[in-house]
């Protein structure tokens, strides 16, 4: 096997600057500093996942990056503009429990942002076919949520999410929840779309080795409150064949570097 050397990700263009960016979070009974200091570039195309021990403030900085919540402090730009306080289209969630409409098929359900912005509808179905298909989903589009297994209701999210067209996918520990041999194949399958698509992908996980087989930008965070430890650049996700991810989980570097992490994560 091959070894993967960590470079640096050449890539032109910035989608989200993250700079000084701080969170507090006031109660009734407490306050509490979930992030502090958060300095971050996000370049076009990357994937970005997102690691550290549990409260260290990950879906915290996901949902600033969403809309959901306001950085108490420092900025966050998207394509060098201020980002909107509020969710849209551009910055699209997946996630760890998804949220299909349970009275809408497949299809409608994935072409709900499309039609919600009025998009035409031959136009709308050619949309929701193509990403249907990307997924693997082509073949349930008539059939409802409750008649997916649990991976088939994340592809279908995804298909939603890409549907929509975002600069920015945000996902929360979007396999987490699945048995370890579905989460393997999801792990190919988002591989295999962000290949396809290009689109810049923000992940959290808990999972050290899943960070390493998708991440071309790792990012470890400190316990609360969440600060940057550690940023890792890889083209390890580059050079994975459709299929293959499994056979590197043994590669003495990639042991090596989860090895790393993992006492990162833990002192
Ligand atoms: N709405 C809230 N109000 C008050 N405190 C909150 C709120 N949401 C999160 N926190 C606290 O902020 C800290 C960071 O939480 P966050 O959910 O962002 O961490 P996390 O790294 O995603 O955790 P996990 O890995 O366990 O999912 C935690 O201490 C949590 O208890």
């Amino acid at each position: 096997m091959t070894s993967h050397a960590l470079r640096e990700t050449k890539s032109e263009s910035t989608v989200i600057q993250i700079n000084n960016v701080g969170l507090t979070y006031q109660t009734d009974k407490q306050v509490v500093t979930a992030l502090q200091n958060i300095n971050l570039q996000i370049k076009e195309g990357s994937f970005v996942c997102v690691l550290g021990p549990s409260g260290c403030g990950k879906t915290t900085l996901l949902r600033i990056l969403a809309g959901f919540h306001q950085a108490t402090s420092g900025e966050v730009l998207l394509d060098n503009k201020p980002i909107s306080p509020k969710p849209d289209r551009h910055r699209g969630v997946v996630f760890q429990q998804q949220m299909l409409y349970p009275w809408l098929n497949i299809e409608d359900n994935v072409g709900f942002g499309l039609k919600m912005r009025k998009v035409p509808p031959k136009e709308r179905q050619e949309i929701v076919d193509h990403y249907l298909e990307m997924v693997g989903l082509s073949q349930f589009k008539k059939a409802k949520s409750y008649e997916l297994s649990g991976g088939m209701k994340q592809r279908a999210s995804i298909a939603r999410v890409l549907a929509n067209d975002p600069r920015i996918v945000l996902m929360d520990e979007p396999f987490g929840a699945l048995d370890a041999m579905t989460k393997e194949q999801m792990q190919d399958n988002i591989r295999k779309i962000w290949k396809e698509t290009h689109k810049t992908i923000f992940f959290i996980t808990h999972d050290v080795e899943e960070a390493l087989l998708l991440g071309t930008h790792i990012i470890v965070l400190s316990s609360r409150p969440g600060r940057i430890v550690k940023e890792i650049y890889s083209d390890l996700p580059y050079k994975i064949e459709e299929g293959k991810g499994r056979m590197y989980r043994s590669d003495p570097d990639f042991v090596k570097r989860r090895e790393e992490i993992i006492s990162i994560i833990s002192s």
